[in-house]
């Protein structure tokens, strides 16, 4: 049997799984944590890479690996390739003014629309660069060398050469804001907009291309693993849950997004829809924000019981949960763009005052962002699919059709990113035009009344964010 290994380094954890690469049978699989925060040193990473590769059993018998990864990290690398700083992540708002004078900068919103399919918001990689520019000159000085999470481990795991070697693929690529999924190429004059000085940037591999051969001697017994271009790790959740045409998944990861495939580059000047590549030679439009799973995190502590409790007593509540509102922007948000604005409380009454409305409208609250995002998307979906750590809550998936008003199906739990790196390791390996056909179960279908009043109850409360 010939295995192919799959890497999700994801915010939270990193996530192994190594699967047969002709059916994509599971064989093996191991997990280790990230540290948390929104400004982590990559050692962490690789840490955790290799923490979690050995709980899966090591590389013996693997062919090829790929690595999917959080968005959007800066990784500054000296000449040598050190690393610069701590990265700083999608998730870190720290870069917000800088996007806004970027912004004004290049002529207005449309104009980054049309030169690199997304209005950057502090999420994108070129913001944090300004960042760096203005706040930390030495360091931004120092960096001849920048690189996403995804580039960075990958490099890793081939030895660590020349920053020359660095590689990448469009999927990730697309969400630096200084590159261009239409044309396919690099806007250095945005990187030096942004830096000040033009680093050097990875070279971008097709998505079959090949990213070099794991060093032999990290992994013992590990030989000749070739290495697939790797991704975002959207663009390999996409490749795990087998997006088709029509489909819109929604993950509810520490992030919660929204994407559909699309033949076209998108080009939205709202700044809403990110207007990222897949890892397969297309589109994938998504919406993003910052407050998902954690949400329920911090719903459940707040009412010190666990995530499955917080289930139970969410689905406990009446539908609505009787006018109670939560506003989850507990880390700012993104979509809308309100990186200094804090979660709130509306609507809270006597009757409403109990652990099960609470819940209620945590799950609510979380879930009416995502409805945005897929109104945002403007498709009529075939199929709304649900996925993420967050999708293992049975309130989500239960409350998840009564607040985007329409069906959801929900495949099997289990780590879709990773998958998604392991099918496109197969890819390499198989070299076809297509990736190979992985057999999948069938989803479960969750349905549910829409509950009327709860979506513009929710708006008017947000807005007030
Ligand atoms: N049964 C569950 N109910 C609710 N949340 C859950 C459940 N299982 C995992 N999670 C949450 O999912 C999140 C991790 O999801 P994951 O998709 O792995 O995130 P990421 O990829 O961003 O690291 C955590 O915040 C965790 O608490
Ligand atoms: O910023 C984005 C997408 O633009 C995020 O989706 C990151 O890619 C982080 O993903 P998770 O760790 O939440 O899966």
């Amino acid at each position: 049997m010939t295995l192919v290994a799959g890497i999700d380094s994801s915010t939270q954890s990193c996530k192994v799984v190594v699967r047969d690469a002709e059916t994509g049978a599971l064989v093996r699989e191991g997990r280790a944590p990230h540290p948390p925060g929104t400004a982590v040193h990559p050692d962490h990473w690789w840490t955790a890479l290799r923490q979690a590769v050995a709980e899966a059993g090591g590389l013996d018998g693997v062919a090829a690996l790929s690595v999917g990864a959080q968005q959007h990290g800066m990784v500054a690398l000296d000449e040598d390739g050190g690393v610069v700083r701590e990265a700083l992540l999608w998730n870190d708002t720290r870069s917000a003014r800088a996007a806004e004078e970027l912004i004004t900068e290049l002529g207005g919103a449309q104009a980054w629309a049309d030169a690199v399919s997304s209005v950057p918001v502090a999420s994108f990689t070129v913001t944090k660069l300004r960042w760096l520019a203005e706040h930390e000159p030495d360091n931004a000085r120092r960096t001849a060398a920048v690189g996403l999470p995804h580039d960075w481990l990958t490099w890793r795991l081939a030895g660590a050469g020349e920053i020359g070697s660095l590689t990448t693929d469009r999927g990730d690529a697309s969400g630096t804001g200084y590159w261009s999924p239409a044309t396919g190429t690099y806007r250095t004059d945005l990187l030096k907009l942004a830096l000040g000085h033009t680093p050097l940037v990875p070279r971008v591999l097709d998505p079959v291309g090949q990213a070099g051969v794991v060093d032999g001697s990290l992994f013992p017994g590990a030989e000749s693993v070739r290495l697939a271009p790797g991704t975002g790790d959207n663009m390999a959740a996409a490749l795990g849950v087998g997006l088709r045409p029509g489909d819109v998944v929604v993950s509810i990861g520490t992030s919660g997004t929204v994407f559909a495939c699309s033949d076209a580059p998108s080009h939205d000047a709202s700044g809403v829809i990110a207007g990222f590549a897949d890892a397969t030679g297309r589109y994938l439009p998504l919406v993003c924000t910052l407050n998902a799973a954690r949400v329920l995190d911090a719903a459940a502590a707040m009412l010190g019981v666990s995530v499955g409790e917080l289930s139970d007593l969410a689905l406990q509540s009446p539908p609505g949960a009787d006018g109670l509102v939560l506003v989850p922007y507990l880390e700012g948000e993104r979509t809308p763009n309100k990186p200094d604005a804090t979660g709130s409380v509306h609507g809270l009454r006597l009757s409403n005052a109990t652990p099960a409305h609470l819940a209620r409208a945590a799950v609510e609250g979380m879930l009416c962002g995502l409805a945005d995002g897929l109104d945002a998307i403007g498709l009529e979906p075939s199929r709304v699919l649900l996925i993420g750590g967050g999708a293992r809550s049975e309130a989500v998936r239960r409350i998840a059709p009564s607040v985007f008003g329409r069906p959801v199906l929900v495949p099997e739990p289990g780590e879709y990113v990773a998958d998604g790196a392991a099918r496109q390791a197969a890819w390499l390996l198989a070299g076809t035009a297509e990736p190979p056909a992985w057999e999948s179960g069938e989803p479960e279908s969750y349905q549910a009344d829409r509950v009327p009043g709860l979506r513009e109850r929710y708006t008017e409360v947000a807005a007030m964010a």
